[in-house]
């Protein structure tokens, strides 16, 4: 059995936040990633690999064994198929809230609403939860289009600052969900490699501590 252990992580706002995390756990790449094109990275121990990947992926990477641990957003892993991960620590970064969102002022209309999302499966158990009978359209991005455009009634996106909404002529409307980055582990490495993989965690766990404090 390989004792390589592989860290599934994705460039962007989680990344920036993530590397800092890491290097108070020890892990610190071999090389400047930003700077690179490169998507396998060596790191200062011979026996810890990191990939860089979409966001999107990390999840599916980890559930694969392919990767044996990796940080996605809880919004990613709410979409994803994660029987095979447990989801450990809860690394506070890159916060933010899932929210329905319409155009400013306007009444929904009084028949089935088309909603539009990047996170369907989301969507759609809220909807159903809500008692809401809602058509769920699937999009990849600038979802603040589609309520302008006609193609939905309501979105479902992540809010921060609420800027984009704004900036876009659109309001938060209902609450559906805190988002934070996950600290995802693959269930079968999690038991192999327990003796490599737990004082990491433990770290990353301080490290998460250490934040809150200040
Ligand atoms: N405005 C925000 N504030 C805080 N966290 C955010 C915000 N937007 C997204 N996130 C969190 O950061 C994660 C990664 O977002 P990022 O924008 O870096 O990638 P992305 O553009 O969604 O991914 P990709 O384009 O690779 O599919 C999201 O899954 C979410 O958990
Ligand atoms: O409430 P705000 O502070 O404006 O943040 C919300 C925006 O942040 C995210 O986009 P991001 O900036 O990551 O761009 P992208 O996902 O479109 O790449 C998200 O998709 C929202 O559009």
């Amino acid at each position: 059995m390989s004792n390589t252990l592989t860290i599934a992580l994705s460039k962007g706002r989680i990344f920036d936040e993530t590397l800092p995390l890491l290097e108070k756990a020890n892990i610190i790449p071999a090389e400047d990633i930003h700077k690179s094109r490169k998507l396998i990275f060596d790191t200062n121990h011979d026996n810890i690999k990191l990939v860089v990947l979409r966001a999107t992926d990390v999840a599916t990477y980890v559930e694969h064994g392919v990767a044996d641990f990796g940080v996605a957003g809880k919004d990613v892993l709410m979409e994803a198929s994660t029987k095979n991960l447990y989801e450990l620590v809860d690394l506070k970064i890159a916060k933010c809230r899932l929210m329905t969102a319409g155009v400013v002022g306007e009444a929904l209309p009084a028949r089935r609403l088309k909603v539009a999302s990047k996170f369907t499966k989301t969507a759609k158990a809220y909807f159903a939860e809500q008692g809401i009978q809602a058509d769920v359209i699937k999009l990849y991005g600038a979802m603040e289009l589609a309520p302008i455009m006609g193609l939905a009634d309501l979105i479902v996106d992540i809010v921060d600052t609420g800027n984009t909404l704004k900036a876009n002529g659109l309001e938060p409307r209902d609450f559906i969900a805190d988002i934070s980055s996950r600290l995802v582990v693959n269930k079968a490495a999690y038991k192999t490699k327990y003796a490599q993989i737990e004082p990491i965690i433990e770290m990353l766990r301080r490290a998460v501590d250490n934040n809150e404090d200040k």
